[in-house]
């Protein structure tokens, strides 16, 4: 090895001696003849092969996967021989993950062939003036001698990929992405979206729901994240379609935080008022990773789908306060923020979803109004899976009774499940009264607490129905 170093040393030596004689005496033609073959001759002599990863390509828009795999399997193979390490927080915010500091250099064998990993960066200045307008390029180049060409490009880099991507799913802390409204995507910016680390507690077991459903809904979910190969056969794109709809306070938000968190994937919650136009929803969606679940929340408010929404908003009841308040909420946002997403922009996102992005994705939608929502919007190979959410039976509330006062059993849970079947509370509703408001409360104080909103609930239903009845009687001898 020192031997060949040496050899190769006295080689660029003497180019250097002969290059510096003939800047100095020769005519500008020599000069460039010169030029133009030195750099054949180094590369004749030079036995080593370079290979650049930059961690953008082109159009600077995605991070590359390479890059992000490259990163990871370096982080756990260079961490032994590195000397310049930089730590960042690692999943759960319990560990540090160490990787590769810039222009640090490692080394690493595969089947005995050596190769050299050196991490980069260029920085170009752009044409504005700001401090941030300055961008680094970053890259990891790796060198290894010509003799191993066919080792390296065939085996050893498909092996680096393969394991940076194991280790980027056991590492990776969930995130949680938003587009915030009204937010000016500045050009120094690489994304549209911003994060925050993803934990939510909540899982299947926690979720108030009966148990055949769960079942059901897990069973669809772990199918489809370990059906690669199926997908790849049918000739069918690795994505599925959920809409959850019912009332508020059942727990659609839960779920898709529980599903988040069984398949250990991202979230990208969209919020649809605060996108330009479709255009923007397109950059948007490019952006999203694979094992992510993208969110549309309240899908009826976020977009015109029907032009009917007002007036049946005027003619709903006080109960449905809640919901109008939030409609309402919605459309000002909406018309403030001037989106321009069209029902048809919608669906070319998510056709567009279907087709152009690699990797499992799940599109989830929710809604308190499925009736009001477009056919097209919601048919099946857009959104496969449809779930109602609806209130909560005794079978929820047992769990829930479990999860918030670790009681499976209690005399009485006879008078909650009889009042449970006469009236109609949300889980939200029986959580918030199952929930100690001090802490001298105690099991019976809690479940006391439901029962009186369990019989407040039906007296308020009862007079309802009075009410209704009434005002049928009266319309009635009107007429
Ligand atoms: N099925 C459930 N199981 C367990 N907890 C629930 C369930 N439904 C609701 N909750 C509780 O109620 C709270 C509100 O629920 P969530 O936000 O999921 O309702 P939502 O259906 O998304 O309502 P909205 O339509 O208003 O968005 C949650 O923080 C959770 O604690
Ligand atoms: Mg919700």
């Amino acid at each position: 090895m020192m031997e060949m170093w040496t050899t190769m040393g006295s080689t660029i030596a003497s180019f250097m001696f002969v290059w510096a004689i003939i800047r100095q005496y020769c005519p500008y033609e020599v000069r460039r003849y010169f030029e133009k073959y030195t750099h054949r001759i180094m590369g004749f002599f030079y036995p080593y092969i370079k290979i650049s990863i930059h961690e953008f390509t082109g159009d600077r828009l995605k991070r590359s996967e390479a890059y992000a795999a490259v990163e990871a399997y370096l982080s756990v193979n260079s961490s032994k021989s590195a000397k310049r390490l930089k730590a960042e927080m690692g999943k759960d915010s319990s560990n540090l993950v160490l990787s590769m500091d810039e222009y640090e250099r490692v080394t690493d064998e595969f089947h005995g062939a050596k190769v050299w990993w050196v991490s980069s960066k260029v920085v170009s200045p752009t044409k504005s003036m700001s401090y941030y307008s300055e961008q680094e390029k970053r890259y990891y180049r790796l060198t290894f001698h010509k003799r191993y060409r066919e080792i390296i490009t065939e085996t050893y880099l498909e092996h680096v990929v393969r394991e940076g991507k194991e280790i980027r799913v056991r590492n990776r802390q969930r995130k949680l992405y938003t587009n915030s409204p009204g937010y000016k995507w500045p050009s120094y910016k690489q994304t549209m979206w911003s994060h925050i680390v993803f934990e939510h507690p909540a899982t299947f077991e926690t979720m108030a729901l009966e148990p055949e459903k769960k079942l059901e809904i897990i069973e669809d979910l772990v199918t489809f994240s370990k059906s690669k190969e199926f997908y790849a056969r049918i000739g069918k794109a690795w994505k599925r379609g959920y809409l959850l709809y019912g009332p508020p306070g059942t727990g659609k938000s839960t779920m898709i935080a529980a599903m988040a968190n069984l398949l250990n994937y991202d979230v990208y919650d969209l919020e649809l008022t605060a996108v330009k136009d479709n255009t923007e929803l397109r950059k948007l969606l490019i952006e999203t990773t694979s094992k992510s679940i993208i969110v549309i929340e309240d899908i009826d408010c976020s977009l015109d789908l029907t032009g009917q929404r007002k007036k049946k908003a005027e003619k709903s009841s006080e109960d449905d306060k809640e919901k109008i308040d939030k409609e309402a909420s919605r459309r000002e946002q909406r018309e403030e923020s001037n989106s321009k997403v069209t029902l048809s922009g919608l669906l070319n996102f998510i056709d567009g979803l279907w087709s152009a992005c690699g990797g499992e994705r799940l599109i989830v939608f929710t809604t308190n109004y499925v009736e009001k929502l477009d056919p097209a919007l919601i048919r099946r190979g857009r959104m496969d899976k449809h779930i109602e959410l609806s209130y909560c039976s005794f079978k929820g509330f047992k769990v829930l009774a479990k999860n918030y006062l670790k009681v499976e059993t209690h005399p009485m849970f006879d008078t909650i499940e009889r009042l449970m079947n006469e009236t109609k509370i949300t889980p939200a509703d029986v959580a918030e009264n199952l929930m100690p408001k001090s802490p001298s409360d105690d099991v019976e104080k809690c479940l006391s607490s439901l029962i009186q909103a369990l019989e407040e609930g039906k007296e308020e239903e009862a007079k309802k129905k009075a009410d209704e009845l009434k005002e049928e009687v009266v319309k009635e001898n009107a007429d």
